[in-house]
């Protein structure tokens, strides 16, 4: 970060310095003709604004960066080019003087609107990429050392598509004087004149414009696929670590569909700001540059029908009509920002939906749920078709607005333009450059207008991912010190809570203890009530649960595994469904043999390599043995089993305990059951006893006597 400051710094002293030099042309080389003095003021200009953007963020500074290049470079070559030193087939093609400036007003609009809550909306998102400073993503081939750090390579990227942008801009421009030239050439029946122009001009122009357009698209798509890639694991990395997936429906941010965030919007969101801030910017330059043209060729505009003369007459109209028809636009087409975000939504929740029910399919096939589930998707898809409604009637007002806008764009020029050629005011070369500019003028402003449904999708998704990052900067708080829960290892042996208080999200406390103990070693049985806060005692252990007050201390250094009463079973391999949370590869394949055959499961050894939906295909108890085959391959030094073995046979259960016993002998173990039948696998109980208002508190009590 510092180097790319120090570097706008340079930036800026070397701009001024260039700037002086042109004042001082007429002075160090008086044979040469001197550039108009607001090109230097404008080099001071974009001095000023270099320096003023070192504060500004990531990826707005590589604009500003890139037009203060671009002004060096224009301003640049028009003086190389008066010195004589560059050949004259170059020197025809560049742009006129105006053109550096253009890049110094457009550095100065980048400043102006970065304050903008929009805009800097759009940065928060955007900067964490380009101020990065990770290696190059090796995943990508394209661009891969185009820089040092991935940050880089973004940046260079950025500033490499909007060069290639403007030269397209630049490409345009100098088409409408070939238009000219060539025009003029027509009347005068100059066919020498004629040929050198479709010759010499319009050929390199065209070859320029392929070119320009095949390395567009090479530069924007490795960007685009660069950036998803980081922010993509950057968001996922984020969304797992910590619990933060678990927590975030605590907070109070709204971030429904955090798949759809990071699998859609993400890309979404890239694809446009890429789109959106180069083309934006190369079609506003167009503009302003057209609009100059055109300031030129009606610097003495006689009105129509009249001896009036209003100087830069087209610029007028163009401007008024600029301005009504962007106002005009945005009061049509302000609702669509509400309804894309909700479209959004819709779909997501839709898409959810179905994903369940795949999920559940066999519960709904037993429970015959399937009419209750259509008439829920019905309803869910009603809210998709209802909001599109919406979304096609204010499209329809909104085209009947932009289409009208074109068609009356089409014959403006050359009804305001005509009197003055059959006047023979002007010759047939400026009527058609006259019409070429306004046209430009036109595609530009359509562009604006058109891209107003782009922008509004864009609002809707930039918001989606800001109020994302949001919740996990809240549910990651939550992790912390949360509501006054305090989670630490600092004892010796045994897990501890002090002055402990578990509350609901809604702060209805559940669970009190004053001083609890669970002794290391032996196996330990909790019991009590179903609801009375037996999980949440768990889930305060494993440190996930959020709301509380006091502390609860887990010895330093050891491993805990907790086993819940209904496993996950991840997507895959039956290998990687049992070395889970390890990764596919964390065991061999004779341990997880061994695993299975110790927890009951000997006919499931010999398939570690298929594939299939485990949590489908198994009996609640084989998933259950499934998740004491983890327990037996991880060995941990604390084993939480939560109602693990409640789907199993009390025999097959007493054999489990047995061999888990045997097998981890230094394990901790305690368990939550209701049966009778867990006592004798256990050496102590504790038990949630009410203490009123809804309250338990965990007591150690003696273990009833065996049954008899
Ligand atoms: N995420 C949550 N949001 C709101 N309430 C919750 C949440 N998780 C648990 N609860 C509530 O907390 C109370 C205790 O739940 P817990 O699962 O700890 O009970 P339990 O003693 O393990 O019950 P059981 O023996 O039935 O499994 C219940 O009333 C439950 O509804």
């Amino acid at each position: 970060m510092a180097a790319f400051k120090s570097r706008l710094g340079i930036q800026a002293v070397l701009t001024a310095l260039f700037a002086l030099l042109l004042l001082a042309i007429p002075v160090i080389l008086p044979g040469i003709p001197s550039p108009p003095l607001y090109v230097s003021l404008a080099g001071f200009a974009m001095a000023g604004i270099l320096v003023a953007s070192h504060n500004l963020s990531a990826y707005l500074k590589i604009f500003v960066s890139v037009y203060g290049i671009g002004y060096l470079v224009l301003a640049g070559a028009k003086m190389l080019a008066a010195m004589g030193a560059l050949p004259a087939t170059v020197a025809a093609l560049l742009p006129p003087d105006f053109a550096a400036t253009g890049s110094v007003v457009f550095g100065g609009i980048v400043l102006a609107i970065s304050h903008w809550k929009p805009i800097r909306d759009i940065t928060l998102i955007a900067d964490p990429y380009f101020a990065s400073h990770d290696a190059p993503s090796r995943e990508i081939g394209m661009f891969r050392r185009f820089g040092r750090t991935e940050g880089q390579i973004g940046r260079n990227l950025v500033a490499l598509s909007i060069f290639v942008n403007f030269a397209d801009v630049a490409l345009t421009l100098r088409f409408n004087f070939f238009y000219r030239d060539m025009y003029n050439a027509l009347q005068e029946f100059d066919a020498a004149a004629f040929w050198y122009q479709l010759g010499y001009i319009f050929v390199p122009l065209a070859i320029l414009n392929v070119v320009i357009g095949m390395f567009d698209i090479y530069v924007d798509s490795g960007l685009q696929l660069r950036w998803r890639t980081w922010l993509t694991h950057n968001l996922y990395e984020r969304w797992l670590g910590q619990g933060t997936h678990y927590r975030i429906p605590f907070v109070d941010e709204h971030a429904d569909n955090p798949d759809q965030r990071i699998q859609s919007d993400v890309n979404n969101f890239i694809a446009q700001t890429t789109t959106l801030s180069t083309r934006l910017l190369s079609q506003a330059a167009q503009l302003v540059s057209f609009i100059v043209i055109l300031w030129t060729l009606s610097r003495d505009f006689v009105l129509p029908f009249t001896d009036t003369v209003i100087p830069g007459f087209l610029v007028w109209l163009v401007i008024a009509y600029a301005v009504v028809g962007t106002w005009l636009t945005h009061l049509i087409g302000k609702p669509l920002i509400g309804l894309d975000y909700r479209q959004e939504q819709v779909e997501a929740d839709f898409r959810f939906a179905l994903a369940r029910n795949r999920i559940y399919s066999e519960q709904i096939a037993l429970l015959r749920g399937e009419r209750a589930e259509s008439s829920r998707l019905a309803t869910l898809f009603h809210a998709i078709v209802d909001n599109y409604v919406g979304i096609i009637f204010r499209r329809i007002k909104l085209i009947a607005f932009t289409f009208s806008y074109r068609q009356a764009s089409t014959i403006f020029p050359l009804v305001i333009a005509a009197p003055s050629f059959f006047a023979k005011k002007i010759t047939l070369g400026a009527l058609q450059q006259t019409s070429n500019a306004f046209s430009n003028v036109q595609n530009s402003l359509n562009f604006f207008i058109n891209s107003y449904t782009i922008l509004a999708a864009y609002k809707a998704n930039t918001i989606r991912l800001g109020s994302f990052k949001r919740a996990m900067t809240k549910a990651e708080a939550l992790a912390g010190a949360g509501y006054g829960l305090a989670n630490g290892n600092d004892t010796a042996g045994a897990v501890t809570a002090r002055d402990l208080t578990l509350a609901l999200p809604d702060g209805r406390e559940i669970v009190q203890a004053g001083a609890f103990e669970l002794p290391k070693s032996g196996a330990t049985l909790v019991t009590g009530p179903s609801g009375s806060g037996k999980s949440t005692l768990f889930r305060a252990i494993a440190g996930i649960w959020p709301f509380g007050k006091g502390r609860v201390d887990v010895p330093a250094g050891q491993s805990a595994l907790v086993l819940p009463q209904r496993p996950y079973l991840p997507l895959g391999t039956l290998r990687g469904a049992v070395a889970y949370p390890h990764t596919v590869d964390h065991f061999s394949d004779e341990a997880i043999r061994e695993a299975l055959r110790a927890a009951r499961l000997p006919q499931l050894a010999d398939q570690l390599d298929m594939v299939d939906t485990w949590d489908r295909r198994l009996s609640g108890g084989e998933q259950q043995r499934l998740a004491i085959a983890r327990a037996i391959l991880a060995k941990p030094d604390w084993l939480f089993l939560d109602e693990s073995t409640a789907a199993l046979d009390e025999e097959t259960e007493a054999e489990i305990y047995r061999m888990l016993r045997e097998t981890l002998p230094g394990t901790t173990i305690v368990s939550i059951g209701h049966r009778s039948t867990l006592n004798k696998h256990h050496d102590r109980r504790v038990e949630m006893k009410p203490t009123g208002e809804g309250r338990f508190e965990p007591r150690m009590s003696a273990m009833p006597a065996p049954a008899e």
